[in-house]
């Protein structure tokens, strides 16, 4: 069976980046992953400056709309790091939140697909022909989390003795 998320407030809606889960990533607290993805943007940019305002911004919803503000210049090799860049933000909200990895961690081996109508690149798009990359970050880091606590709950086993 697939998964389908997109929204917040639907099912599944602490896979959304929009989802109210904070990440500290380099010492910077960021209040959700859309924050600090669309902060990344423009790194060593000549718009820098924008970078506290999305940090600040109230709701994820305001930081998309700054990072994605076609009038500023995003870094160059934007596109060659969004994804890696997405990874580690995604990794690092659910190695935070236990609440949340334990839904991710219940998927199984479920399809997971980010239900977007007009995102073909982190979504599947409104034909379901999409790239899906968000979801198949979500999958890696499933994968990721899985194998690093079987390593710890191996370590810890071995300890016992
Ligand atoms: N507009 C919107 N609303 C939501 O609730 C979403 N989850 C998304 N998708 C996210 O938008 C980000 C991509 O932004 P750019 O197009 O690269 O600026 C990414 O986090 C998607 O998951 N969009």
């Amino acid at each position: 069976m697939t998964i389908y998320f997109y929204k917040v407030w639907q099912p599944y809606g602490c896979f959304s980046n929009f989802s109210p889960h904070g990440i500290k990533i380099q010492g910077t607290y960021w209040s959700t992953v859309e924050h600090y993805y669309q902060a990344q943007k423009f790194v060593g940019s000549k718009d820098a400056a924008i970078i506290p305002l999305i940090h600040q911004a109230t709701t994820p919803e305001e930081a998309a709309a700054l990072g994605r503000c076609s009038s500023r210049q995003m870094r160059a090799d934007w596109h060659q790091v969004k994804t890696q860049v997405m990874r580690e933000a995604v990794l690092k909200k659910f190695l935070t939140h236990t609440e949340i990895r334990d839904i991710l961690l219940g998927t199984g081996e479920e399809l997971l697909v980010e239900n977007s109508p007009n995102d073909y690149f982190w979504g599947c798009g409104i034909n379901k022909t999409g790239e899906n990359h968000l979801g198949k970050v979500l999958m890696s880091v499933r994968e990721e989390i899985r194998k690093r606590f079987s390593v710890t709950a191996i370590a810890e086993k071995h300890l016992q003795y």
